[in-house]
């Protein structure tokens, strides 16, 4: 008798996309079959179609025609064909004859392949089991995140990068000192959030010279591809949205802070993330607020995650200093006054930190502490109970310490959202030495300078109308010398003609040979056009120019001229605003053409060389006419603030006090000597008074050592990782790429001729790419790709394997001498399953983690006994029509193991509950207390922020406390004897 019944529901085995089939017609020999959802009709032979029927069970969910579902209780057969009995979403009983069973239903889950016969290839199911291993594993690693980017790593960016992006939509100020790497921790954060799925959406806005380094250092270092935005994309997207065009969107502040329209476009894109470069430029005061920082302001409203980077963030004053610090923290920082105020007390701060570690025992440590909480915050009183209660374990100490130390910092001190590494603490920075030259001083530049000091008015309106106020009159001659002299038309000679700067220059240049490359800063952009064009008019030598009012392919373009090795120039002319950022540190001699007026400015200068992969001591050139006001402001940076030699702390604090006296030096060097002295005192006081408070506590906040060190061990042990190379050898295989061997650690992939999918790079007619697993290597080298866990083809893959029904049903026979044959055993691999709104970001508590539970044929569970590598190594392959043929023949007996399982699986689940539960508790009750208690200092916390946190953490609760399980893959081994092979 056929076993085909017209009515009866089959699927294809060897075209399950086909859908669900419904017999047509059989006679003896054929059957045909329709497949409505794919309008296809085929004829099999009857006695060997390579067909499966589709036959539902108790509990199973099926869908009918119109997409309603049933809950199957009970199956009936009907003259041969099946009517389902159940209950409907309403819980009503209803029934479903299989004909009415939508077409269209696919099998991708586990048990429904399983069931309907669809297996994969073993080493499929293998390479799924491990992909989901590796997948936890790394999900919980101290180095996730931070094991794939292409950079040496460095303990104190390492640190900023794991604990700020660690917090829930971080906003931080990345303040480490010039050239420290905060690009680097700024990309390492985002490519964590990126690869965690806590972002996935950014804006980046960082000075128009610096796009093109963000574009590559991101890419490069970070494999995030980033879109460059201007106003000429932006046009090309008409009507739409521009900042909608990419994941992560790089754009130039000059363009979009002059951009009212644009602007809108930015705030009415959804972002996770934004990113500011040199965000010093934000200026506030309490009348005013410039564009950039109105622009950022109401970005950073609607953003949740903010980075604010900049190594001078005081270059613009105090009062913008507190403002960004605000638009980071709101709740931390409310009063300016209080904020200016508290300094006074850090020494305290810190001091009563360091008490902390003579607690228990010393009555003196415990007041020290005790006075600077205070006894509003209950809270900390209640950590420092602990601390200092002879009771106490040293686990609870060693946790009360550490709590009480963050609140400290947090509430009392420099607050959690600076960063700021100095060279001194970092360590390994070459020397700085000052080379100056004192030069005659030419008789149009001195007749300029007395015209000054009488007041000429003709002088001053000419001034004026060049912008030039009186201070960059005398500090820069060669400006007002274009203001006043050339621009009346009044000079025989343009100004380089005469300088002698610019003879020193060439004799400089000359002196050091062509092959030592120089960077120049000077302070005016017309100045650097101008002395390009004199070394090219006087010497012969064609020095590229950079600064802020060319393009972006200019810019480029001039300073891959100077760092090209070979034929590069031995010059590049930069001006002050245009070098900013840069990465110069290739070269090793810097001429200060001029001296800027502001220290921070100074220190930016010498930042362009002084910076992390510089190996040689920097030579600081500074030429400066006799007598001359840039004369008398060498002096106060060099013997004042010892400012050539090393960064100085409180430069913005020296000038604010000095200012204005040091401006009445330039016109009369009389009192410059008093004034050098008090400088001197006065920053030395302000040193040892920052370095008793301020520095400390930044310091403390900047980097925690053993952290680094932990998150260094993470990162090296998956760089050393043997796992790596052999998940991504079994995945190229099954994928179908082509690897070959260079030698030298080298190997080349590219797409083989049968590849599943495209996959990152290797898409059908790519060339393919060079690999390394060595970072040495890929640092060396621009040209290798550095492979790791989070490469972005082995994401990939893990991905498409994870994401995918690949591999989630296999059979395979075991031959052990012990184990009789004829044998079932059923290895499940369960996946929590936890769906919550994106924002609530549960996957930092709960990530995907697997169970594999192995079950024997009478139900017992052997998931301790037998590994699963163990069992992989003795596994031997089925032919598929072989396996789709034992596993009709035990229909029944699987469903009754996979059930088992489920519930073999689900005793573990409470505690994955509980672990989650209670991080997401330790972290949001710590969240809610800082609230709290800054609101009992300040009284101006929002109610409704902390109420929104509490419904936050209900949420999360609620959602951790629903995680369920589903089966993600499951393999059938049946147990042959020797000679059933
Ligand atoms: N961990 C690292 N590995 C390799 N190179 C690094 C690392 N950190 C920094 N660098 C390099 O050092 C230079 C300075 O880093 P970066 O530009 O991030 O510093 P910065 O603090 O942002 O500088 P600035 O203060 O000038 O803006 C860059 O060339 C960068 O590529």
């Amino acid at each position: 008798m056929s076993d085909f019944t017209p009515g009866q529901r089959w699927i294809s085995d060897g075209e399950t996309e086909l859908g669900l089939g419904t017999i047509l017609s059989v006679d003896a020999r054929s059957v045909t079959v329709l497949f409505t959802a794919s309008q296809e009709t085929r004829t099999y032979s009857a006695r060997q179609a390579p067909l499966t029927r589709v036959i539902f069970a108790a509990g199973d969910r099926i869908v009918d025609a119109e997409g309603h579902t049933l809950t199957v209780s009970d199956v009936e057969i009907d003259a041969g064909c099946i009517v389902y009995h159940g209950h409907d979403e309403q819980g009503t009983a209803a029934t479903l004859p299989e004909a009415r069973l939508s077409d269209s239903m696919r099998f991708h889950q586990a048990q429904d392949r399983l069931l309907t016969g669809q297996v994969d290839r073993n080493d499929w199911f293998e390479l799924r089991y491990r992909s989901l291993h590796h997948h936890q594993r790394l999900s919980r690693s101290p180095a996730l995140g931070l094991a794939g980017p292409r950079i040496d790593l460095i303990a104190h960016q390492l640190y900023i990068a794991d604990e700020v992006s660690r917090r829930h939509a971080p906003r931080v100020l990345l303040a480490d000192e010039v050239g420290l790497g905060k690009t680097i921790e700024a990309g390492l954060i985002l490519h964590r959030l990126l690869l965690t799925g806590r972002a996935s959406r950014a804006l980046i806005l960082v000075p128009p010279s610096l796009t093109h380094q963000w574009l590559i250092e991101l890419l490069r270092r970070f494999s995030i591809s980033v879109t460059l935005l201007d106003e000429a994309q932006s046009e090309a997207w008409g009507d739409e949205n521009p900042f909608d065009s990419g994941q992560c969107i790089l754009a130039s502040q000059a363009w979009l802070f002059a951009n009212p329209q644009r602007q809108r476009q930015a705030e009415a894109s959804q972002w996770d993330l934004m990113i500011v470069d040199e965000a010093h430029h934000l200026d506030w005061t309490p009348q005013a607020e410039g564009p950039g920082y109105a622009c950022v302001a109401r970005l950073a409203a609607r953003i949740p995650g903010l980075l604010l980077l900049t190594a001078t963030p005081e270059q613009m004053g105090l009062e913008s200093h507190f403002a960004r610090l605000r638009l980071l923290d709101p709740d931390r920082y409310q009063d300016l006054d209080r904020f200016s105020a508290e300094e006074a007390g850090y020494a305290a701060v810190a001091d009563a930190i360091d008490a902390l570690d003579r607690l228990p025992g010393e009555a003196a440590a415990l007041d020290a502490v005790s006075a600077v909480i205070g006894a509003g915050d209950g809270d900390s009183q209640a950590l420092l109970a602990t601390l200092a209660n002879a009771e106490s374990d040293d686990t609870q100490r060693a946790s009360a310490r550490r709590q009480l130390r963050e609140q400290l910092l947090d509430r009392h001190g420099t607050g959690r959202v600076m960063f700021r590494n100095s060279r001194r603490h970092v360590g390994g920075f070459p020397e700085r030495h000052l080379h100056t030259a004192e030069l005659d001083m030419p008789a149009a530049y001195q007749a300029q300078l007395d015209e000054l000091a009488a007041g000429n008015d003709h002088v001053a309106a000419r001034l004026h109308a060049a912008e030039l106020g009186p201070r960059e009159a005398r500090l820069y001659p060669e400006a007002a010398y274009r203001a006043v002299q050339e621009a009346a038309l009044q000079a025989d000679t343009p100004w380089w003609e005469q300088d002698p700067r610019v003879t020193w220059l060439m004799g400089l240049l000359e002196s050091l040979g062509r092959q030592t490359k120089v960077l120049l800063i000077v302070h005016y952009r017309q100045s650097a056009i101008d002395l390009a064009e004199a070394l090219r008019v006087r010497a012969g030598v064609q020095a590229p120019v950079f600064h802020e009012e060319m393009s972006l392919v200019e810019r480029d373009r001039a300073a891959a001229a100077f760092a090209d090795d070979e034929a590069g120039c031995q010059l590049l002319i930069c001006s002050e605003i245009g070098s900013e950022g840069r990465n110069f540190q290739f070269c090793h001699h810097l001429v200060m053409f001029d001296l800027p007026w502001h220290p921070d400015l100074l220190e930016q200068r010498i930042g362009r060389l002084d910076r992390i992969g510089q190996l040689h001591p920097i030579d600081i050139h500074v030429p400066v006419i006799a007598h001359s006001p840039t004369a008398t402001l060498l002096r106060w940076y060099r013997d004042g603030l010892d400012a050539f030699i090393a960064p100085h702390a409180a430069g913005g604090d020296v000038l604010d006090a000095f200012g204005e006296a040091l401006r009445e030096s330039l016109d009369d060097e009389s009192g410059v000597d008093t004034l050098i002295d008090e400088t001197r005192t006065f920053n030395a006081d302000r040193l040892a008074q920052r370095e008793a408070g301020r520095n400390r506590l930044l310091e403390w906040n900047a980097c925690r050592p053993e952290r680094a060190d932990a998150v260094i061990a993470a990162v090296l042990e998956q760089d050393n990782d043997p796992a790596l190379p052999r998940y991504v050898d079994q995945a190229l295989d099954i994928f179908g790429v082509d690897s070959r061997e260079l030698g030298n650690a080298l190997t080349h992939l590219a797409p083989g001729s049968h590849m599943l999918d495209s996959l990152p790079g290797l898409s059908q007619g790519d060339e393919g790419f060079t690999v390394t697993y060595s970072r040495t290597q890929a640092l060396a080298r621009d040209d290798v790709q550095r492979l790791s866990w989070e490469h972005p083809l082995v994401t990939a893959m893990l991905e498409r394997v994870l994401d995918s029904s690949l591999g989630n049903t296999a059979l395979a026979l075991l031959k052990h001498p012990s184990i009789p044959g004829g044998r079932l055993m059923l290895e499940l691999v369960y996946r929590t399953h936890c769906p919550a709104p994106k924002q609530l970001q549960l996957g930092r508590f709960l990530p995907d983690t697997g169970i594999r539970v192995l079950l024997d044929e009478s139900g017992a569970n052997l998931s301790d006994k037998v590994s699963f590598s163990g069992l992989s190594r003795n596994l031997q392959r089925v032919k598929k029509g072989v396996a789709r043929e034992l596993l009709k023949s035990r229909h029944e007996q699987l469903r009754a193991l996979l059930k088992s399982g489920e519930q073999e699986a689900l005793r573990e689940l409470p505690t994955l509950v509980e672990r989650a539960q209670t991080e997401m508790r330790d972290t949001l009750d710590g969240e809610l207390a800082r609230l709290k208690a800054l609101a009992q200092r300040s009284g101006a916390i929002r109610a409704d922020e902390q109420a929104a946190l509490g419904q936050e953490r209900a949420d999360l609760d609620a959602a951790i406390e629903s995680a369920a399980l589903r089966l993600d893959a499951v393999r059938v081994i049946v147990t042959v004897d020797n000679e059933q092979r």
